[in-house]
């Protein structure tokens, strides 16, 4: 039996203990540091095992994942060399930021082990055991960050295991994932909050600014939802990327003051044509770019029973949805649902069905 350790069993550990609780010849021991929670990984049969005992879920595993936040993992780490690890074991992470923890990695003797960083390019503003799905890594990105000096076979060794996450592996250095994910995540998490916070101090003095937040609102801070903790030590470990991004960023919002105090509708049109045309270049319905799932938006007339509707029509045809929602609801005024799919093709024969059927259909 190949045993595989998971250290902190919340969303990303829950989901990679799924992916792999039930596959022939692996075992997977959940671990966490409260007894209560390590009852609860049992009761949601999440975990083949679970102890509060680092030396029992350490010792004898293949692969140990540690899916804590970015703050503890150099604890994890340092005590880890402290026990006896299996020779051969793979010792990876789930860390939103990269640099940090190989340094940590490199700093201390994990006997006979192997430490590989790694990072899966999905997740949601959830946190917890209970967010964690079996289908959350499927088609996303998995970035690993071995050292140049790693032997090639262990890292054979982790690609293979990350198989059943049905994840697309991609090797970067640690710098550079936390360059480009500054960039790319922790950067619009900030600006989310920010916004929020923004809109959050208005509507002390007038309710309406959180009647009126729509869609626009909506979709663009669903993210300043996501777990404090785990983004206060993201934050806090990739300052220095955060810093200097931040700075380009008001550079941006500062060009954009020039342009309205100087009436600039031609630079304002070209700054949303140029966005537009880059964000449509994106490969939009892969997960860990635009969407975390698979979606399309179809437009409705906006009256009782739509959804039940649409929702009869594909499941007349086996469609499974995964999730629906209506994003704009005024009367009698077309509406917009989004429709959300666990995989490529059930969104491809929605998307085929309602197009049969008459309803206008886009991504
Ligand atoms: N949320 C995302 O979208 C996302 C995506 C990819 C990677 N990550 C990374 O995955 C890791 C886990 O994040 P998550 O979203 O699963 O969070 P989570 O809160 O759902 O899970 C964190 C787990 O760590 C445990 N934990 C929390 N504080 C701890 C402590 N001080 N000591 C020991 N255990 C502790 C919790 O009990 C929980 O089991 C983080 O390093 C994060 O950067 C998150
Ligand atoms: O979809 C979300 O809610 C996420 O925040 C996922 C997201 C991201 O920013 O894309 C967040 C953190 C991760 O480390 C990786 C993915």
């Amino acid at each position: 039996m190949t045993k595989i350790a998971i250290f902190g069993v919340g969303l990303i550990g829950g989901s990679l203990a799924l992916c792999f609780k039930g596959k022939p010849g692996l075992t997977v021991v959940g671990h966490s540091i409260r007894e209560s929670s390590a009852a609860k990984y049992l009761e949601r049969g999440v975990v083949d095992y679970a102890t509060t005992s680092m030396r029992e879920a350490a010792e004898g595993a293949d692969f140990i994942f540690l899916c804590v936040p970015v703050g503890n993992l150099d604890q994890y780490v340092r005590e880890l060399s402290s026990l006896q690890l299996k020779p051969g074991c793979i010792v990876t992470d789930v860390g939103s930021t990269k640099a940090s923890v190989a340094a940590s990695a490199k700093q201390v003797q994990l006997e006979g082990a192997t430490f590989i960083g790694g990072h899966p390019m999905a997740g949601k503003e959830q946190s917890g055991v209970e967010a964690a799905s079996v289908y959350l890594f499927e088609n996303a990105f998995y970035v690993i960050t071995p050292d140049p000096d790693t032997n090639q076979q262990e890292v054979d060794k982790l690609i293979e295991l990350l198989k059943h996450t049905k994840a697309h592996i991609i090797q970067v250095s640690p710098e550079e994932h936390d360059e480009i994910v500054g960039a790319i995540s922790h950067l619009p998490h900030i600006i989310a909050v920010a916004l929020v916070n923004q809109i959050r101090a208005y509507s002390n003095t007038n309710e309406l600014y959180c009647v009126l937040a729509a869609g626009g609102f909506r979709d663009i801070t669903r993210i300043a939802s996501s777990d404090p903790i785990v983004w206060r030590d993201i934050l806090v470990d990739n300052r220095k990327v955060l810093l200097r991004l931040l700075k380009d960023w008001n550079e941006g919002t500062s060009t954009f003051i020039r342009m309205l105090e100087e009436q600039d509708g031609d630079r304002i049109e070209l700054a949303f044509k140029e966005a537009g045309q880059f964000r449509g270049q994106l490969p939009e319905r892969r997960k860990g770019m635009i969407h975390s799932i698979y979606e399309c938006y179809v437009d409705v007339p906006d009256h009782p029973g739509i959804i039940g509707k649409v929702a009869t029509e594909l499941g007349n045809s086996s469609i499974n949805l995964s999730n629906i929602q209506i994003i704009e609801s005024r009367e009698d005024v077309p509406g917009v649902l989004r429709l959300s799919f666990r995989t490529q093709e059930d969104l491809d024969r929605a998307v085929d069905k309602l197009d049969k059927i008459g309803y206008s259909v886009h991504f």
